[in-house]
């Protein structure tokens, strides 16, 4: 029986860092456009959508040159009047941050200095990052961002910004504080929005922050996940929404190749791992662990092997969080080692590689579908290729997987542990080596 997941609170390993900085070939960044099914294929453009020009300027200063389905589908939805509720769903890396980002710029008045505009995200680094597209994709528009999250300076009068973008603990602490002030909030976007409002999770606290919404607001849910059990709160969550939305047999990437590893015991699975390390030669790899001990006992062993690895949980210091992540999008670091923290909306285009060295379970210890969706989705990102490989070795992370493996109906393939020329020769088939 897996256990639960543990709260989180060790140190980082430091690192020493004498590997060079990994950088993301051309044959990585190659986007497979040709397959008019592909979530990315479309025939309108950025104009089509009716974007203001001094946002259409971000879109083009950011290199997009057509917008993604999902783009081309939510934003005419999105953007019409009056505003109308959505829950969106589309496979991962597949562009849902720029729809609602163009949504919510397009409804702020710059000119009024006043919050328009709430994003919610389940984790700090997640809300940095959409802060980061958002103040890109809005850098000509006079539009402003403030980040509401834990580890950040708590703000002493009301925050005057348009954009707030944040986790539901601190956002929820300025409502009580009146430093959010939130009448004039006309879009709340949640991002990840299956895991936002789960009731085992964020729901109680999202739901507290939707009933401060003006009751005009437009509420849009987004993810690439929206599990039956969900679905039915979504829409009392966001009533007479539009809704887009893909069956489970639809979610998975092309782009993303799936295999498994026959390991004989944890030990095996750490050897396994250092050997796959020394195969990638290029990109970077994340490697998922269900438990904070499991992620800082691999850490410490690569590290030990002489490897540059780095490992990030939900518990360390928010400087520290920061700069493990900065590190490795920097590519400073080769291989970070998470637990569930991140496994979901980062977006690190040179990652090639997701390791799960832990299959993921639910916190009743069954298959979770939807965080392995996640979770290998940090790769094979907007086209790109990227391999994910699971290391199973006794009969739960067997049965695990292969629930999972059911539940989307994509074969997972498996690799041979024993000879590494194959391995070698796999990983440069999919691109990775
Ligand atoms: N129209 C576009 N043209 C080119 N690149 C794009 C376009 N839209 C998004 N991207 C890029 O694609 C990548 C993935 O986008 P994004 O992070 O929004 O995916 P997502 O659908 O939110 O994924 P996830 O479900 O993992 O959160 C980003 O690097 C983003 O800059």
């Amino acid at each position: 029986m897996e256990e639960k997941p543990q709260a989180e609170a060790e140190e980082v390993q430091e690192e020493p860092e004498e590997e060079p900085p990994v950088r993301e070939t051309e044959a990585e960044v190659e986007v497979h456009l040709h397959n008019s099914d592909s979530p990315l294929a479309t025939a309108t453009s950025f104009e089509d959508l009716g974007l203001k020009e001094d946002i259409l300027k971000g879109v083009y200063g950011m290199k997009f040159v057509k917008p993604s389905k999902i783009q081309e589908r939510a934003l005419p939805l999105l953007l019409s009047d009056p505003p109308t509720n959505m829950i969106g769903q589309s496979q991962s890396g597949t562009g849902k941050t720029a729809a609602f980002t163009l949504t919510m710029l397009s409804r702020i008045n710059p000119s009024e200095d006043t919050p328009q505009a709430l994003c919610l995200a389940p984790a700090r680094e997640l809300a940095i990052q959409i802060k980061e597209v958002v103040d890109e994709m809005g850098r000509y528009t006079g539009i402003r961002t403030y980040l509401a999250c834990g580890g950040e300076p708590v703000p002493r009068s009301p925050v005057r910004d348009h954009i707030i973008i944040g986790t539901p603990g601190r956002v929820q602490d300025m409502m009580k504080r009146n430093t959010l002030n939130t009448k004039a909030i006309s879009v709340f976007v949640l991002d990840e929005a299956d895991n936002m409002i789960d009731q085992q999770g964020l729901g109680d606290q999202s739901m507290r922050i939707r009933r401060m919404m003006p009751a005009s607001s437009q509420v849009i849910l987004f993810s690439a996940t929206f599990p039956d059990e969900v679905r039915a709160y979504a829409q009392r969550f966001a009533p007479n929404s539009n809704m887009i939305t893909l069956k489970a047999e639809e979610l998975s990437v092309e782009g993303i190749k799936q295999f498994y590893m026959d390991c004989r015991s944890k030990e095996h699975k750490l050897e396994i791992l250092t050997a796959l390390y020394s195969l990638l030669t290029i990109g970077q790899s994340m490697i998922f662990c269900n438990h904070r001990d499991t992620a800082d006992e691999v850490a410490r062993t690569m590290t030990a092997q002489g490897h540059t690895v780095v490992s990030l949980h939900g518990k360390m210091e928010a400087a520290e969080r920061d700069r493990v992540l900065k590190d490795f999008r920097d590519g400073k670091t080769k291989v970070l080692v998470s637990t569930n923290v991140i496994a979901r909306g980062i977006d690190i285009l040179q990652v090639n590689m997701v390791v799960n060295m832990d299959l993921p379970v639910d916190l009743h210890g069954l298959p979770d579908p939807e965080t392995y969706l996640h979770r290998i989705g940090r790769t094979g990102r907007f086209g790109r290729k990227g391999v994910s490989i699971n290391l199973v070795h006794d009969p739960m992370s067997w049965k695990v997987m292969n629930a999972i493996q059911d539940h989307f109906g994509k074969q997972i393939i498996r690799v041979p542990t024993d000879n590494y020329d194959e391995i070698e020769e796999f990983l440069r088939r999919y691109g990775v080596h």
